[in-house]
């Protein structure tokens, strides 16, 4: 951010770009206050410049008849600033408490890319305060107290119901912890264009998922659309088998292929399945491998990871797994723990996984030169490159958190790798689905992993743009019989 904005500012008059960011956020904030004129806004303002940002925001409130105070939070804050603010007709509040206490809406501009080590003491009864109030909050680029490069919170830090960002995202503004403090994000252009770097993070949308999700083209058959091998549960956990198998319905593959002792209880639920008792390396040929959920302690992970063809690890077979075992193996290998699972690999602590999520999927894919998809509350997918950006999923909720959904995730990441997307875009495009599935199942409701894999049709369809009329079942060869092909595979 600071390489691009100097760049930028290097052609522009000297204040310019706060001025486009002011402007932003003056024009959200009004959307949000519905009428400007006698509202009563707070400003809480920083050292920096993003104290700077929120006077002159405040400024272009106050001349819209806004009544707006600033309480300082720095030794200095920004003077032109606080001239232009003066200027409007705002002033510094003298008892913030009382000023906060009627606020129908409070910026919070106390730090923003430049702040360091969460809230400062003296902000903290003043943030308190903020949202005792009632006001609505609305961050000034970022929430403050959060870390911006990693989403790590350390204390205390601003709960904002919304967030203006300025130029680009930030990775503590799509990742959690950080990521809940943020409420709704949204995005204000300053014209960085093409002087932003390759970013750290990414975040698949609509019209990226369109093009990576696989379709059969006219001359296609099972096999040539894949065929996902599934080696999951166990007498003591036949559900997990079935799970995995109802996501790998959904994935795009051609067939699916269980491997194990719940071949009956798979076969009940979906006749469509080809079962095999196993061992998986005679089970037939297959292009990927799933392998883990409701595993216990059958074996057949060395026989799996021994294998030429793309192979994920989740759950149960995750325990046992060796960093030189992944690395060694000649094809891509994708492993999707949830922080628990991370942790145990990584010999630290759940917390502290939880606390730096991006570091901990990072580090992963590093040790075991593989595809790592760290589930929770927002799924991140790490390429074992560290210069390729990690992904993070947009779809996620919370009701997600139920039993047996990774089952369901872990199958259909298979049946898209089995059909031929690269590892990255079969995780992602994975996690994408099932979060929208989720959504779209829970409807705000609880809901059960069944159902999740239920909704993953409707999901691939919203995706892909469906109905595409005169395709799906239309005149053969109206799709040129290409199909759509994602990149890289
Ligand atoms: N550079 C630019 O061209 C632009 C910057 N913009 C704004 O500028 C911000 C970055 O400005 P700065 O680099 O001045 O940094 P910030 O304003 O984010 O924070 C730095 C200031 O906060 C103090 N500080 C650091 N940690 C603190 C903490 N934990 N508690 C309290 N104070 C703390 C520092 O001493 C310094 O005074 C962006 O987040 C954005 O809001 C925007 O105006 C757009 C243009
Ligand atoms: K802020």
């Amino acid at each position: 951010m600071r390489a691009a904005e100097a760049a930028l500012m290097a052609g522009l008059p000297e204040g310019a770009l706060m001025q486009r960011a002011a402007a932003g956020l003056a024009g959200a904030c009004a959307g949000l206050l519905g009428r400007v004129y006698g509202a009563r806004v707070v400003l809480l303002v920083g050292g920096g410049a993003n104290g700077g940002d929120a006077l002159y925001a405040g400024a272009r409130l106050a001349r819209r008849g806004a009544g707006v105070s600033a309480v300082p939070l720095g030794a200095r804050i920004h003077q032109g600033g606080l001239d232009a603010l003066v200027r409007a007709g705002g002033r510094v509040a003298d008892d913030p408490f009382a000023v906060l206490a009627r606020a129908d809406l409070v910026l919070d501009g106390i730090t923003g890319i430049g702040g360091r080590g969460g809230l400062r003491p003296d902000a903290v009864p003043v943030v308190r305060a903020s949202r005792a109030s009632g006001a609505v909050v609305v961050a000034v680029d970022l929430p403050s107290g959060v870390d911006a490069d990693t989403g790590a919170v350390d204390g205390e830090a601003v709960r904002a119901d919304a967030t203006v960002t300025f130029g680009a995202y930030k990775p503590g503004l799509l990742v959690d912890p950080a990521r809940e403090y943020a409420g709704a994000v949204r995005l204000v252009d300053i014209g960085l264009g093409d002087l932003l770097p390759t970013p750290e993070l990414e975040a698949l949308q609509h019209a990226d998922v369109a093009r990576l999700l696989p379709v059969p083209a006219a001359e296609s058959d099972k096999y040539r659309r894949g065929v996902v091998g599934v080696v999951a549960g166990s007498a003591r956990y036949p559900g997990a088998a079935v799970l995995a198998v109802a996501g790998a319905l959904r994935g795009g593959a051609g067939a699916v292929r269980y491997v194990g002792p719940a071949g009956d209880a798979v076969l009940a639920r979906y006749p469509e399945t080809l079962v095999h008792p196993g061992p998986p390396g005679r089970a037939g040929r297959v292009q990927a491998w799933v392998i883990g959920p409701g595993l216990a302690d059958t074996p057949g992970v060395e026989d799996v990871l021994a294998s030429d063809v793309p192979v994920l690890v989740d759950a149960d077979g995750l325990r046992p797994l060796d960093p030189a075992a992944v690395r060694a193996r000649p094809a891509p290998t994708v492993l999707t723990p949830h922080a628990g699972e991370a942790a145990a690999l990584l010999g630290t602590a759940r917390e502290d996984v939880e606390a730096r999520r991006l570091e901990a999927v990072r580090e992963l894919a590093g040790r075991y030169g593989a595809t790592v998809l760290l589930k929770g509350s927002t799924t991140l997918v790490a390429d074992p490159d560290p210069d390729v950006p990690v992904r993070v999923n947009p779809t996620g909720t919370p009701w997600l958190a139920t039993a047996g959904s990774g089952d369901v995730l872990s199958g259909l990441t298979g049946s898209l790798l089995a059909a031929g997307l690269a590892p990255r875009d079969a995780a992602s495009t994975a996690a994408y689905l099932h979060g929208l599935a989720a959504r779209r199942a829970a409807r705000g409701a609880p809901l059960t992993a069944h159902e999740v894999a239920e909704a993953l049709p409707g999901a691939w369809r919203d995706a892909a743009g469906a109905p595409r009329a005169g395709l799906d079942g239309g005149p053969a060869g109206t799709e040129g019989g290409a199909g759509r092909r994602p990149p890289g595979s």
